[in-house]
């Protein structure tokens, strides 16, 4: 389910929560995924004490039942403990809900009818004491396996009937024994009962309170994530801004100078943008910066930063590249904007968009700075403006991987 669908029917149930114990389909399916692991455990773990205290009982069918000792031990021992630990084994390794809690339910209405077979067996005087113990089964499902309260109700039920069935037509028990043991007993369910629906009621709230915080703290991140990617790109052109490239050049600076690799760096510009701008209006310039925007970033690698300085300006910063390198992804990117084939009639009728790019590589050092690069490249592209633009120019550089780079070369690459 989508988030927005999801906190929404959320909401609807928060708003509806005061008395209900199944959500809609959707967000029940949700409770049961995130809770049924922890509730099995816990369920299981409750089996397992619960399971020694109802062993620990043959004390008491020692003490007060002895000529029935025989077979409270093969009812409990061998009926009951048996069923019980078959049905925490399948509960831990996992059953659908609907399984888990009538096999739960099960449990409390066999040890039901086993203390009632153990009960019935005894003529002993003071035997039918037990039969105020019995509440305490009801306890067990109703608050320590805390069942669904559907399924809390049914076996509370069906004990009951089985505990009538049972102590009504037992003749050593007398009468008013009889009442107040069966008042107990009921009284003990319907408490229990009111504690297991308050219960399930306060964990089902809880989950959706937990659940609506959770989407929203997803939502708060998501919207965190895109401001943060906002403040750091270029809204016309969705390139890198000037505020990425000058928290990244000094990381890839320092990350360079580590690593003993050289630093790349091109600094673009529009030529005649301004006349473009003047003939064609502001909204097409516009256009025209998404368009040679676009095929610069079509002709990097992934791993190149490109960034839009401000106006029609540019910048390529490249890790890892020689000046050849450099030189070729320059020339690639020189070549797309003129392939644009974008009239610029603020020019003249044959003339193009076309830009100029001032290159610069070094090896960056603990003695050079960024500044150092990007002032060179700046320079080199002055020069290419200078010459007649359309054209690359390289900085001559000391430090620079290809000191001998010569002018005359670029100048055939770029016509
Ligand atoms: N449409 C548009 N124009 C812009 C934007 N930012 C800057 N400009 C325009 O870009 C033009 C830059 O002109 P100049 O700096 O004179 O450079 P140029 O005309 O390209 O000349 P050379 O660089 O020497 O080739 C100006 O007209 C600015 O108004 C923008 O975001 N959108």
């Amino acid at each position: 389910m989508v988030n927005d669908a999801l906190l929404k029917a959320v909401e609807d149930e928060l708003d509806g929560a005061h008395c209900r114990l199944r959500f809609a389909d959707d967000v029940e399916a949700r409770f049961e995924a995130d809770t049924q692991r922890q509730r099995s455990r816990n369920m299981v773990l409750a089996g397992v004490i619960s399971a020694i205290i109802y062993c620990l009982f043959l004390i008491n069918d020692y003490s007060f039942r002895p000529e029935a000792f025989a077979t409270a031990v093969q009812l409990r021992m061998g009926v009951m403990l048996p069923f019980g630990l078959s049905v925490l084994w399948w509960v831990y390794r996992g059953v659908s809900p609907v399984l888990r809690e009538t096999l739960m339910a099960s449990t409390v209405v066999v040890a039901t009818v086993v203390s009632c077979l153990i009960f019935a067996k005894s003529v002993a005087p003071y035997s039918y004491l037990d039969v105020f113990s019995f509440g305490l089964i009801l306890l067990v499902g109703n608050i320590v396996y805390s069942l669904r309260f559907s399924y809390a109700c049914a076996s509370s039920a069906a004990s009951i009937v089985i505990i009538l069935a049972f102590v009504l037509p037992y003749e050593p028990m007398p009468v008013e024994a009889k009442r107040l043991a069966i008042f107990t007993i009921i009284a003990m369910g319907i408490f229990s009962l009111v504690a297991n629906y308050r219960f399930e009621l306060s964990e089902r709230t809880s989950y959706l309170h937990v659940l609506k915080e959770k989407i929203r703290a997803g939502y708060y991140l998501k919207d965190n994530q895109k401001l943060s990617q906002l403040s750091i790109t270029d809204p016309l052109t969705n390139l890198a801004n000037r505020r990425q490239f000058d928290a990244v050049l000094p990381v890839r600076w320092k990350e360079a100078i580590d690593k003993g690799m050289c630093m790349g760096l091109m600094v673009i510009d529009i030529d005649y943008f301004k006349a473009y701008n003047d003939f064609y209006g502001h909204p097409q310039g516009d256009i025209c910066l998404q368009q040679v925007a676009k095929a610069m970033h079509d002709n990097s690698r992934d791993a190149d930063l490109v960034v839009r300085l401000g106006g029609e300006e540019f910048v390529v910063l490249m890790v890892n590249a020689s000046s050849e390198a450099t030189n070729v992804a320059a020339e690639r990117i020189r070549a797309s904007i003129a392939a644009l084939r974008i009239p610029n009639f603020g020019v003249s009728h044959q003339a193009y968009i076309t830009v100029s790019v001032g290159v610069a590589v070094l090896s960056p050092t603990d003695e050079l700075t960024p500044t150092d690069l990007l002032s060179a490249a700046d320079r080199a592209l002055y020069e290419a403006k200078r010459q007649g633009r359309n054209a690359i120019r390289m900085a001559n550089l000391a430090g620079s991987p290809s000191d001998g780079d010569a002018a005359g070369d670029l100048d055939r690459l770029s016509r």
